[in-house]
């Protein structure tokens, strides 16, 4: 079924997201800072950024997946549930695999390493979609294929597959209950390119079937190949959302960071941004990026005013007229 018109409201709204991690010795790690996201069904968004900065604690907020030392706040209304404010029976119940599927960033640490692939997929069939017991095995294959996971495969245990097998089966248990909003941590990694064509083609499915597609990855081949819009995040922080067309195209990114991280790549300039991302258990009090900005003034000594997706002091050019908001 295609939904053409995406619905008015986002289907994923997230509001001034912050996580903290509370470590002993007083150290606290900010992971995440502020980070505020719309996504509408139709759409798959791309949360790119370097190692660290914060991309899979914010898809684990999502999915109440953090552990007990940690400080989460804001807000995440999908279906009408703010999913951060959610106790564990609700996120069990109705969140997890119903209201958003998870393609996780180590499929094997999250499939079940004693059961075969079809005895997991069978499980997770049977809780999220109920079925009749006669039609269980025809949508175990189902549910498989769609994930091109090898239906000769299906009665081997996690650790007999390739990573790109266990990257698929995960992605199938992900795909089942056909959640409104999908998040796919790093789908990409370790996969070869057919695999990776293979795996973007289905998320890109997945969104134009009428439903949301979050995909976190520092692989902005992958970003480009795949996403309608491109958010870019360092030490924490959200620091640029634009349209993944302007992004990689013509005007090309906004922010100087976002700017570094495509000039970095192989087919441009093959130019690394100099210096380290800021620890984030000690991050400055301005823009966490001025140490490595070629840009930078004074004003960087302070905190950049979020603004039309955009949270720098001196953007590379204004916002394009008619960029999507
Ligand atoms: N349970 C935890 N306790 C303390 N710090 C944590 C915990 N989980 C993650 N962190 C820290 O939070 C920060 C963000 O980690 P995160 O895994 O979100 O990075 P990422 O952007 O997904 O990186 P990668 O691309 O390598 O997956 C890192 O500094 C990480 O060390
Ligand atoms: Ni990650």
């Amino acid at each position: 079924m295609n939904a053409d018109a995406p619905p008015a409201a986002p289907l994923l709204s997230l509001r001034d997201l912050t996580v903290r991690f509370r470590l002993r010795h007083g150290v606290e790690v900010a992971a995440v800072t502020g980070a505020s996201l719309d996504l509408a069904a139709g759409e798959c968004l791309a949360l790119v950024g370097e190692s660290g900065c914060g991309k899979s604690v914010l898809a684990a907020a999502l999915l109440g997946l953090l552990p007990a030392n940690t400080e989460v706040t804001g807000a995440a209304l999908i279906g009408g549930v703010d999913v951060l404010a959610a106790d564990e029976r609700t996120l069990a119940r109705r969140v997890r695999g119903r209201l958003i599927g998870l393609v996780p960033q180590s499929p094997a640490a999250h499939l079940n390493p004693v059961r075969t692939v079809r005895s997991q997929l069978h499980e997770t069939v049977r809780e999220l979609l109920d079925p009749p017991r006669d039609r269980l095995p025809g949508l175990v294959r189902q549910a498989a294929a769609r994930a091109s996971f090898p239906a000769d495969h299906l009665d081997h245990h996690p650790h007999q597959l390739s990573g790109g097998l266990a990257q698929r089966a995960a992605t199938a248990l992900a795909l089942v209950g056909d959640a409104p909003l999908l998040l796919a941590d790093e789908p990409t990694t370790g996969l070869d390119r057919d695999l990776v064509d293979a795996t973007t083609g289905e998320l890109r499915r997945h969104a134009d079937s009428g439903r949301a597609v979050l995909i976190v990855t520092h692989d902005l081949t992958a970003a480009q190949r795949v996403a309608d819009r491109v958010a870019v995040m360092y030490a924490g922080r959200i620091v640029e959302v634009a349209p993944a067309a302007d992004f990689f195209g013509t005007p090309g990114p906004r922010h100087p960071y976002a700017h570094g991280l495509l000039e970095a790549l192989p087919t441009r300039a093959f130019r690394p941004i100099p210096g380290m991302p800021p620890e984030l258990s000690r991050l400055p009090d301005g823009c966490a990026f001025a140490p490595r900005c070629p840009h930078a003034t004074t004003a960087c000594h302070e905190q950049p005013p979020q603004y039309d997706g955009l949270a720098c002091h001196h953007p590379r050019f204004p916002l394009p007229e008619a960029a999507g908001a």
